[in-house]
């Protein structure tokens, strides 16, 4: 490993204090496939020594206002802010994402979820009931769980993992969180804030390492009575496991396999250019048969267009895959489609990469595009999570909503028609937690955000992420 000495080395944040740790595992730059930073690889030691800061956090913690906490959240969202671009540099550089991406959504947003539910925790009531006949009046009351534990995905690092600290610090928990080991830096970085922010020590407990190690140690710990987990359906279905016998409270966002319904009086323009490593992709394009043909030509000017390049290159419209094993598994698929006899129009295997010779070992693919491709082929049934699209023509609606719904997930849908009564209808039928109609994308953080059948378990959003990161009580009271 040449270069040792100028890798970035991770350290755990536990009880308001950045701490070493006793092994660290190697991580990638993806647009070089070279050794950039080490990033401890905690397991069950640091999960007691955060649980022991956490727990002693918490009642002071809890104790406080909203008002209190949102002020701190709100700092915590200026203090971002400030670094804007310093964290979206070291985010597309440990993502592989283009800086624009890292610079427009990714920090941007994860300044918006602090200051989203610094917001809306201030605006919850509880209910309460007259039973006048029985001289009774009921209310409910909510408090914190407890200590939340917290595991995120590689593709929206700071924008995922902040979605749900805000939420679960708002309502007065602490947390350990755990971002996924391909890509820990900006959570890291974060740490740096928190202290000036206002966030006290043990409030946010950050460890960082492998799943099977320290995400494991962390889900099966005794005192963690909840875990809100973004990620694949496999690792959700370990989590459950080993969640079963503490009954522990479960958000599970996952992943989809989405439709888009292109119907023949949708309006070309703007369906073509939203079409497209974000659960909410559409990974299944299903156009009307009678625009077929015009629909497929110019979504394959549209995605000729798009640029791969290195994550710096500001005019680039792609970066690279997250890792090597992630890109094998992209291609695996594109393989067993052409070897089903699908058609690759573009991309994989068809067009040439152009890299500069330094990222020659980064992990870039073209976006594809694969035709005549069955419903019941693996590439439309399961979850690439790369910039692969299958187009496929239907005749009707009827069918095409079966067709659409035909996969395990349920994750998110977009229908494009300039017909009002088909959009209703056909986002009513549709199996999916989330349905854009002649848009993509279009995020209202006060509404659920999750997935049905394969897609997930529970909803986040202003009202969803209160609920869960609160335990509610019923209260008599006879007069
Ligand atoms: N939101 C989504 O829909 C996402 C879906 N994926 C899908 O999952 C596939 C694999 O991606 P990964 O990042 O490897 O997803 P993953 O589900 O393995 O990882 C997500 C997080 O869970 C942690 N984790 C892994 N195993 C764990 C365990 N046994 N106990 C506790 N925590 C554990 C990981 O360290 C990471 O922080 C992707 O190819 C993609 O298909 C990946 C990321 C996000
Ligand atoms: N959960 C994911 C995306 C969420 C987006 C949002 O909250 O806007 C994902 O890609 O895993």
């Amino acid at each position: 490993m040449a270069g040792t000495k100028t890798l970035l080395v991770l350290e755990n944040f536990i009880g308001g204090r950045f701490l070493p740790c006793n092994s660290y595992i190697d991580s990638y730059d993806p647009s070089t496939g070279e050794v950039y930073s080490r990033v401890p690889d905690s397991g069950k030691e640091e999960v007691e020594a955060a649980v022991e800061a956490a727990r002693a956090a918490f009642p002071g913690w809890s104790a406080r206002s909203p008002q209190e906490r949102a002020q701190v959240l709100h700092r915590l969202a200026d203090l971002l802010e400030q670094s804007l671009e310093e964290l979206a540099q070291a985010e597309s550089k440990d993502q592989g994402k283009t800086i624009t991406l890292a610079r427009t959504v990714d920090i941007p947003r994860s300044v918006q979820n602090f200051r989203f539910f610094a917001s809306s925790i201030l605006h919850h009531t509880s209910e309460c009931t007259q039973m006048d006949h029985m001289g009774c009046l009921h209310y409910t009351v909510r408090a914190p769980v407890g200590i939340a534990g917290l595991i995120s995905p590689w593709n929206l690092p700071l924008y995922l993992l902040t979605w749900k600290i805000a939420p679960a610090i708002a309502a007065g928990n602490t947390v350990i969180a755990k971002p996924s080991e391909l890509t820990s830096v900006t959570a890291w970085m974060m740490c740096k804030l928190l202290e000036k922010a206002g966030v006290p020590p043990g409030v946010v407990n950050i460890v960082f390492g492998t799943g099977p190690r320290v995400g494991e140690a962390l889900v099966s710990h005794p005192e963690v009575p909840l875990i809100s987990f973004t990620g694949s359906q496999p690792t959700a279905e370990r989590i459950t496991q080993l969640s079963a016998p503490h009954c522990k409270r479960l958000s599970l966002e996952l992943g989809g396999k989405n439709p888009a319904i292109i119907f023949e009086d949708a309006n070309l323009e703007e369906c073509v250019p939203t079409t497209g490593e974000i659960c909410l992709c559409t990974s299944r394009i299903f156009v009307q048969k009678s625009i077929y043909s015009e629909f497929l030509k110019r979504f394959l000017e549209a995605t000729r267009l798009w640029k791969v390049g290195i994550p710096s290159d500001p005019s680039a419209s792609m970066g690279a895959l997250i890792s090597k094993a992630h890109l094998e598994k992209v291609r695996s698929y594109i393989k067993k489609a052409r070897a089903e006899g699908a058609q690759i129009l573009c991309g994989e295997g068809v067009d040439k990469l152009s890299l500069p010779p330094r990222n020659q070992g980064g992990y870039f693919m073209l976006p594809t595009v694969i035709t005549d491709i069955k419903d019941e082929s693996c590439c439309m049934k399961e979850e690439i999570f790369g910039p692969v699209t299958c187009v496929v023509p239907f005749d009707s609606e009827e069918e095409v909503i079966k067709r659409a719904n035909s996969v395990k997930y349920g994750l998110a849908a977009t229908v494009w028609s300039s017909n009002v009564g088909r959009v209703h209808r056909v986002a009513k039928k549709l199996q999916s937690g989330l349905v854009w109609t002649n848009c993509w994308l279009i995020r209202e953080l006060n509404l659920p955000f999750g997935g049905m059948k394969s897609s997930g378990v529970g909803r986040e959003g202003a009202k969803d992420s209160y609920e869960f990161f609160t335990e509610v009580k019923t209260i008599t009271i006879k007069h």
